[in-house]
């Protein structure tokens, strides 16, 4: 059996990032991978201006007690005039700050005379209340690297530089089938023998939500002319194609010998429970991914080995994989399994001023609640005993789930 993190890195290392991109607006690229860098040409804020609605002054003059002309009004998107001497300019958040002036009073810090002219409280220091110009962003700076999924405020950020659009990577199409003459679609009734396809509804949706555009090709027949024609048009209309089921060691199982005569097939058994069947290959130009049947081993197969794959195959800059941190286990575990790496469905709970986990008590491949009920995975190294009070390090659902 091959690790997890070997499975991880021998995945990563077939993930090429798509051969295209294409500019498109701000608006449209929400969750999508940046292609190429993008670097900032003007500074931000544009020009020194006032963080509060007062005077722009210069500190140097002020003395309490003594009044000001108000020499000038300067509402935000004004071109202000230098500041007059032994003057004071009305100023609004965002204005332009006038040459000569080097702080602003707020207003609430003032007093105004019946003859129009303004008193201030205190002194103040050069600099007070003054947004400095190019303080969030300097002219040739970089503003967001390559590929960064793009997050809402990703998207504010180069608007805030004037960019309408940016290049991101084509979206990568995965084709989907289900396979298992047991399968039936929810909304029909359900033959003796029979089971609802539940894998179709979460995996469907959790590629959608990594930005792949889905061909959904549904439940497939065990029939291996029909596997086999499926496959070969998926290899051509798209980038990866996925299977769910049929990936362990029974003989019903028609997509393990359609991918290998219309690809290439490499079948690991990895040391993860639960998931340990994955099959990895090609089909004509596209990846191929062969999840388990098993709701619970396919959900922790596709966030644990899966996903990272499908991020990077779209362009996407992984950070490290790591636990979200390390809680001590409320739970006793004390039959590990003693080969494989065990992933347990937690829920993180309030405790005192820390937290700890509590483990679904039903652990089982096909429980598919346990996925409902917990907040994450706590990893156990294989044969490793839990007892309360054992530090675990937990991995939270993460992106798309
Ligand atoms: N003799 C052995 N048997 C099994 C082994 C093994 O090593 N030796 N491995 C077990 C493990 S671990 C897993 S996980 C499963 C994986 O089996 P397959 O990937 O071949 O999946 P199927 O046999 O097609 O289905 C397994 C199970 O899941 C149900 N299923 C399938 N598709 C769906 C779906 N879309 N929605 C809901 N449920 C689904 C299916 O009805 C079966 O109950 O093999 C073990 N066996
Ligand atoms: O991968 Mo299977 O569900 O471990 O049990």
């Amino acid at each position: 059996m091959q690790s997890v993190d070997a499975t991880r890195d021998a995945l990563l290392a077939c993930a090429r990032a798509p051969a295209q991109s294409e500019i498109l607006p701000l608006l449209d690229i929400a969750h999508r991978v940046l292609a190429r860098p993008l670097v900032a040409r003007l500074d931000v804020p544009p020009h020194d201006n006032s963080a509060m609605d007062g005077y722009a002054v210069r500190s140097s003059e002020l003395k309490p007690g003594v009044a000001f002309e108000v020499s000038q009004r300067l509402p935000a998107g004004s071109l202000p005039s230098p500041l007059l001497p032994a003057s004071v300019a009305r100023i609004f958040t965002g204005a332009m700050l006038p040459e000569g002036a080097d702080a602003v009073v707020m207003q609430e810090h003032t007093s105004t005379l019946p003859d129009g002219r303004v008193m201030f409280d205190d002194v103040v220091r050069s600099g007070l209340n003054i947004r400095r110009r190019g303080e969030d962003i300097t002219d040739g700076s970089s503003v967001l690297a390559g590929g960064l999924r793009l997050k809402p405020a990703h998207l504010g950020l180069a608007a805030s530089v004037g960019v309408a659009s940016l290049p991101v990577y084509t979206q990568l199409r995965v084709a989907v089938f289900f396979t298992g003459d047991e399968l039936q679609e929810p909304g029909r009734p359900a033959l003796p023998g029979h089971i609802y396809n539940a894998n179709r509804y979460w995996l469907v949706p959790a590629l959608r939500a990594l930005g792949c555009e889905v061909l959904d090709l549904g439940i497939v027949p065990d029939r291996l002319a029909d596997t086999r024609q499926l496959l070969r048009d998926a290899g051509q209309a798209a980038d990866v194609v996925m299977t769910c089921g049929g990936v362990s060691v029974g003989e019903e199982d028609h997509v393990k010998a359609a991918v290998c005569a219309e690809g290439e097939l490499q079948q690991w058994r990895v040391a993860i429970k639960p998931g340990k069947p994955l099959a990895f290959g090609r089909v004509g130009q596209a990846d191929f991914i062969g999840l388990p049947g098993n709701p619970v081993a396919a959900w922790v197969g596709f966030i644990v080995l899966v996903r990272d794959f499908l991020r990077a195959r779209q362009g996407e800059v992984l950070p490290r994989w790591q636990p979200q941190g390390w809680l001590p286990a409320s739970f006793r575990w004390p039959r590990p399994d003693p080969r494989r790496e065990e992933f347990l469905r937690v829920r993180v709970v309030p405790d005192g001023t820390s937290h700890v986990l509590h483990a679904y008590p039903q652990q089982g491949s096909a429980v598919l609640s346990s996925c409902v009920w917990s907040d994450g995975l706590a990893r156990l190294q294989p044969g490793q005993v839990v007892e309360p009070g054992t530090l675990l390090p937990v991995y939270g659902w993460g992106a798309g789930v």
